[in-house]
């Protein structure tokens, strides 16, 4: 079908909610990981919409079936970077046609369950704790780029046949939904006033949020599988501090976002943010920009005046009400200079 008024101008496909527990097993010792997968393709897929032809389509039934082939034999099972990466390598290396993909993790929370040990609580072998809402989030994007000589463009621009071909990466990283919350040490005051305000600046008042933080790393190359079947994935011997391939990263970056919240005395949420956000740019070499975004969920003190109580001093306030909605919405992206 063809139609002189319209064009293809954008398609990407795959499977999305792709669910798998991957079992580890390390003698008595077993570790899991449990993902939310979503694996899109790009490439030279347009005649699949345009002409019907689904001899150029991967089908994502079996986009589905390589993700879990992925993680029964990946060795970087447990580490949601490299196994992204691993995932959008094979699928760029094994079809020809297929010029990019973007592959998100979500990692659900299992925690080991403490059990009572002769020296006090010790962690389970074998079984876990659903201990929050909180998710790890991987979004990673393997490109093959044509080199022409000196210049590397996007494949499909060019033909293929004709030059040599690399892998590079894109690759965000960081969690969601970690909620969080204080008593005191956060004030909000010197705001604008005006014939809309009614809020009454506060010099103690409750902070909480569900933290959303996502980290943009510089782009990596990533090396191509040299086996026949481009199955297997390298990881560099030499891994660079601060770098996509250090698993470090996602620990500090959780770390210096609580101790932040904990240690600063919050004159709100937006400094809140950026101090944390700086924190994790000089923490970690190798990523470029790091995103935060905050709902302020408000908890406001119950007025009690209708039964003589005061409960609206601010520092001395006890019951509080909390709100579901509407909530404050503080977002910013700090990037490395
Ligand atoms: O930390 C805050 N930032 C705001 O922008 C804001 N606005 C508001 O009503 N309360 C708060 N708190």
């Amino acid at each position: 079908m063809s139609d002189d008024t319209a064009f293809l101008s954008h398609a990407r496909y795959g499977k999305d909610k792709v669910r798998v527990l991957r079992v580890v097993r390390e003698g008595k010792w077993h570790h899991i990981v449990e993902y939310n997968v979503q694996a899109l393709l790009e490439g030279d897929i347009e005649t699949s919409y345009t002409e019907a032809d689904n001899s150029v389509v991967v089908a994502t039934d079996s986009i589905k079936n390589i993700t879990y082939y992925i993680a029964k034999i990946s060795p970087h099972v447990l580490i949601p970077e490299r196994f992204a990466l691993h995932l959008g390598t094979h699928f760029v290396s094994k079809y020809p046609h297929i010029h990019k993909a973007f592959v998100t993790v979500e990692q659900l929370r299992w925690s080991r369950i403490p059990v009572p040990g002769e020296q006090g609580p010790t962690e389970h072998p074998h079984s876990f704790i659903r201990d929050g809402d909180e998710k790890r989030i991987v979004k990673v994007e393997v490109h093959r780029l044509a080199i022409l000589g000196a210049t590397i463009t996007y494949l499909r621009q060019v033909d293929a046949s004709k030059g040599k071909d690399k892998l590079v990466a894109n690759v965000t990283a960081g969690l969601s939904d970690l909620l969080v919350l204080k008593t005191t040490e956060s004030a909000f005051s010197g705001f604008v006033r005006d014939k809309y305000t009614t809020l009454k600046e506060v010099d103690d008042r409750i902070l909480s949020t569900s933290i959303d933080l996502s980290y943009t790393f510089a782009p990596v190359d990533i090396p191509k599988p040299t086996d026949a079947d481009v199955e297997q994935f390298t990881v560099p011997a030499d891994i660079a501090p601060g770098s996509v391939w250090d698993p470090a990263v996602p620990t500090r970056a959780r770390a210096v976002t609580l101790d932040t919240f904990v240690s600063d005395n919050s004159a709100s949420v937006q400094a809140t943010l950026y101090r944390m956000a700086c924190l994790i740019l000089a923490q970690n070499a190798g990523v470029q920009s790091v995103s935060y975004s905050l709902p302020n969920k408000h908890y406001l003190p119950v007025d009690m005046g209708y039964i003589g109580v005061e409960n609206l001093v601010p520092a001395q306030a006890e019951v509080f009400m909390p709100v579901a909605a509407p909530s404050g919405l503080i977002t910013a992206t700090v990037s490395r200079k």
